[in-house]
């Protein structure tokens, strides 16, 4: 198995712990000098992984050329860099897009990006419940691998599949993205719930509601009803909204305990994608005639464009409707 992997950051790294279980060996490229060295020497990636000693069948490398000889790759860059990232990498083997984000400018989706930045080569989406550091640790894990060929699906899944990693196949690429976009965005909603204290209840109404904004955006775009449903959808967004290790959820808490977003994503080394997401999101559900008004209060607030007390009297001041 040459499984390579493009992107060293907490969920990449993590990748690179899950395939390498059993000594398989995985070359792992890394954007920074100091994580190929801390990889390599220390066993450890403290920027982005801290305190996961890491299996000696990981091999980091600072030269995407490496890559060359792999024959599956999995792109796991913030959903913002990708194409440049995809555009880099040898041509010819599958994709597997891990990233989970909507590109700003574009629109377009992470298989839309990559398609354009290598035409030619298959895409899988791999998205779902995952926190990086409990999959590092071996703890059990379900992720859905979307793919639109069934046969290639069958065989990724054959060569990621672990123990305790467990891929549950897919053919609705577009739904498994969407699931994973939209979530990052919803999150930061519950993190503003809990950092301003609105209750428990607030936080399952917003699960809640705003699973009714991802069904709706995903069926405009062509996504399946039962993939929102599922891990890459309704899982995701589950986990994510529940858990400050989420830096999306924790994002939002910051912004509900009254910082400023400007001053929340400044200097920050980690991503959360759904501050990105947001305003690219916004848009393409307008220009789809299709309703948010938790992603459009999200928004908001991290443009600075409303107190938080006047964005929670708008939402629920919308008109009362069948749910
Ligand atoms: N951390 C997690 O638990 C999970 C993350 N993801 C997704 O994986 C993607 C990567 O996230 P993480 O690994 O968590 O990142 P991270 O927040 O741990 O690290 C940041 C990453 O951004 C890279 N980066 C910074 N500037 C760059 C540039 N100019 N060009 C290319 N890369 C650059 C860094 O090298 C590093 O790999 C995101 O789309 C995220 O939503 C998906 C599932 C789980
Ligand atoms: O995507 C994730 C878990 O599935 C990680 O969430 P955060 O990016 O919010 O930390």
């Amino acid at each position: 198995m040459k499984a390579g992997i493009i992107g060293a950051g907490a969920w990449g790294t993590a990748l690179a712990q899950t395939l390498a279980a059993g000594g398989q060996h995985v070359r792992l490229w890394a954007l920074e000098p100091e994580v190929v060295e801390a990889v390599n020497n220390d066993r450890q990636n403290p920027l982005y992984l801290p305190r996961i000693p890491l299996s000696p069948s990981i091999e980091a490398t600072g030269d995407i050329a490496a890559m060359a000889d792999r024959d599956m790759l999995l792109i796991v860059s913030p959903a913002q860099h990708l194409r440049k990232v995809v555009a880099q990498a040898p041509a010819g083997p599958p994709l597997i897009l891990c990233s989970k984000g909507i590109e700003a400018g574009t629109g377009l989706l992470m298989s839309e990006v990559a398609a354009e930045a290598q035409p030619g080569s298959p895409i899988a989406v791999l998205s779902g419940p995952t926190f990086a550091h409990e999959v590092a640790k071996g703890l059990p894990t379900a992720i859905t691998l979307a793919c639109a060929d069934a046969d290639l699906a069958a065989k990724i899944a054959a060569r990621i599949a672990r123990p305790a990693f467990r891929p549950y196949l897919s053919d609705d690429v577009v739904g498994a993205e969407i699931g994973g976009a939209v979530k990052n965005v919803l999150a930061i909603a519950c993190g503003v719930a809990e950092g301003a204290g609105l209750g428990l209840n607030a936080r399952a109404s917003l699960i809640s509601r705003g699973f009714a904004e991802m069904t709706r955006f995903g069926l405009a775009r062509g996504a399946r009803a039962e993939t929102l449903a599922g891990l890459s959808g309704l899982g995701d967004l589950v986990l994510t909204c529940s858990s400050t290790d989420s830096r999306n959820f924790s994002l939002g808490k910051g912004l509900g305990e009254g910082r400023a977003a400007r001053d929340l994503l400044a200097n920050r080394r980690t991503v959360a994608e759904g501050a990105f997401t947001a305003p690219v999101l916004r848009e393409a559900a307008r220009a789809a005639r299709v309703e948010m008004p938790v992603v459009e209060a999200v928004c908001a607030l991290l443009e600075d464009a409303a107190p938080l007390a006047q964005v929670m009297d708008a939402l629920l001041a919308r008109p009362l409707r069948a749910e």
